[in-house]
């Protein structure tokens, strides 16, 4: 069970809505300056990734005060009932055991009196068999010729978490060609079978429940090709294969049920990257590599399960976005990674996160008075700066962000990576120190402008500054640091979840859209007016019947 507790109605909360009035006046360049400790203090670090807090709107009291919080919100029982397999998504009567797929310590984890392990460490060896098939070339094409392609088809989880870890990982990647078709838009497909060969071509249809709308019509259309393009109803079983946990459903759809990949329900789509469904990272990183990824997400599970949580950085980053959250009322987190290889990392913890916490019900089915999950977005480093980052720093919102680096770049051309790095380094010190009015008169006399120019020009120049960042300086992007970085982050959002008392691995919000969806298709199917909705709906349908 997990625990339940109106965090609003702690102790800590009423000190942190008190203390929030002092904080809220302080400038953090004044914290630095008072407290040369500050960032020895303010960072922790886990195996080969450093994560340097300080520039957080936050004293030692604050801090004090948030640890407080999540104790007096049972948060150490709540990490211990997702651990032992407690059933945790509790209106879908499920565990929550995305941490068993990546159990390497082997250690038995129950689910209704069963130890998972076994079946989790058989579907490895089945993906790592079938891996070495593909990569080796051994596994053949309806022709004889082999796999130089592969076409994930999925959407949501089932795509997002694939997609950021293979391009994360591009360095360590192989010769087969990944694709990934996720939207229904006939584009996306269409788009992908245009290159690739239908006897080269692999076919990965990864759906937790293999009901999808999306990922069934894309999955047919795959498969229609294959048919109109030499291959016949045997050969279906040479070019697709099933990452689900639903077999009538792959079944059903014509895949040999030896060519299925199975999970269980107690993965959550948005946390299922780890299992089956890695199917492609594996084929496109190698078995090995994907052990890593584990090892690495394993190893950081294991510290947060451990770790005081005044060193445990998913904990501490879990009360810092709850305090601008809660405190400050910031409504948006951005995550910025300064690395390429990493340009999905915001879109996968967009689902993770917002997925996970956009909720209004609290776990006694009650509306919260407080507001829970923040909207995540971002871009990779650079661009953002060219783009957005006016408002970060200008604008009138207050947008706590997460710089992400490696040290070691995997293309160490030139000067690129100083730059880069340069740029991480600038950013949070310009977002926490601004610019005062005088450092901008400063500024426009040494360049020679009028005392009417610089006037004019001065209110426009100046920054606030005052704006938090987090920054984690990985030493390198490795497939075992990156497995921590993505365990990190999950526990952070579990960890808020926690103090929000909501459930975090359903998402019941999503079904709605699909419901009506499903209403309104034989509508489009039919001809004549559609009269059955509100005039905004009708008119919209009516325009498009009249245009198709
Ligand atoms: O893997 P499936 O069953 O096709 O689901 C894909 C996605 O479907 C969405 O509707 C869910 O909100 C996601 O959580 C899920 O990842």
């Amino acid at each position: 069970m997990l625990p339940n507790i109106d965090f609003t109605t702690t102790k800590a909360y009423k000190y942190l809505a008190d203390h929030y009035i002092d904080i809220v006046a302080e400038n953090l360049k004044d914290l630095f300056k008072t407290d040369n400790q500050r960032f020895t203090k303010f960072s922790t670090r886990f195996e080969d990734i450093l994560i340097d807090y300080s520039k957080n709107r936050i004293t030692d009291e604050t801090f004090a005060l948030l640890m407080q919080l999540a104790r007096e919100c049972m948060l150490k029982d709540a990490i211990e009932a997702m651990f032992s397999g407690e059933v945790i998504n509790a209106t879908e009567h499920r565990p929550v055991l995305h941490i068993a797929l990546r159990n390497r310590s082997n250690k038995p984890i129950y689910v209704d009196g069963k130890d998972v392990m076994p079946d989790v460490n058989r579907v490895l060896e089945q993906m790592k068999t079938f891996s070495e098939e593909i990569i080796s070339g051994r596994w053949k094409g309806f022709t004889g010729k082999s796999i130089t392609d592969v076409v994930n088809i999925g959407i949501g989880g089932s795509d997002l978490g694939p997609v950021m870890v293979t391009e994360a990982l591009r360095p360590y990647k192989n010769h087969l060609k990944m694709h990934f078709v996720s939207n229904v838009d006939g584009t996306h497909i269409a788009e992908a079978l245009k290159e690739v060969n239908p006897e080269t071509t692999l076919f990965l249809i990864a759906s937790k429940t293999f009901t999808t709308q999306e990922t069934m019509t894309n999955a047919q259309s795959a498969k229609d090709w294959l048919l109109a393009n030499g291959g016949k109803q045997e050969d279906v079983a040479k070019h697709f294969v099933a990452l689900s946990t639903n077999t009538a459903g792959v079944e059903k759809f014509g895949i040999d049920t030896k060519n299925m990949f199975e999970f269980w329900d107690w993965v959550g789509g948005r946390y299922s990257l780890w299992s089956a469904i890695g199917l492609s990272i594996v084929l496109s990183l190698g078995y090995e590599n994907f052990v890593e990824l584990l090892t690495g997400a394993h190893a950081y599970d294991e510290y947060f399960r451990t770790t005081e949580f005044e060193q445990n950085p998913s904990v501490i980053l879990g009360l810092l976005g709850i305090w601008y959250n809660n405190f400050f009322e910031s409504e948006t987190e951005a995550i910025l990674p300064y690395d390429q290889y990493l340009h999905r990392f915001a879109a996968y913890f967009q689902q993770g996160d917002m997925e996970s916490n956009g909720k209004h019900i609290d776990r006694n089915g009650k509306a919260v008075d407080y507001s829970t999950g923040p909207i995540i977005w971002g871009e990779p480093g650079t661009n953002g700066q060219h783009a957005f980052y006016q408002l970060i720093h200008q604008g009138t919102k207050l947008i706590p962000c997460d710089f992400i680096a490696p040290a070691q770049s995997h293309n160490p051309l030139g000067d690129h990576h100083m730059l880069l790095l340069s740029n991480y380094f600038a950013q949070t010190e310009a977002l926490m120190n601004g610019k005062t009015i005088d450092e901008v008169i400063a500024e426009l006399k040494a360049a020679g402008k009028s005392a009417e120019e610089i006037e004019k020009l001065a209110p426009f120049k100046e920054f606030d500054g005052n704006r938090p960042t987090n920054s984690f300086l990985l030493k390198k992007i490795t497939p075992h640091s990156l497995g921590s970085l993505i365990a990190m982050y999950e526990h952070k959002i579990f960890v808020q979840g926690i103090i929000w008392n909501i459930y975090s691995f359903d998402q019941w919000g999503v079904e709605l859209g699909k419901q009506l969806a499903q209403k309104i298709q034989p509508e489009l199917r039919a001809e004549g007016e559609v009269t059955t909705h509100d005039s905004s709906t009708n008119g919209l349908i009516n325009q498009y019947k009249s245009w198709r």
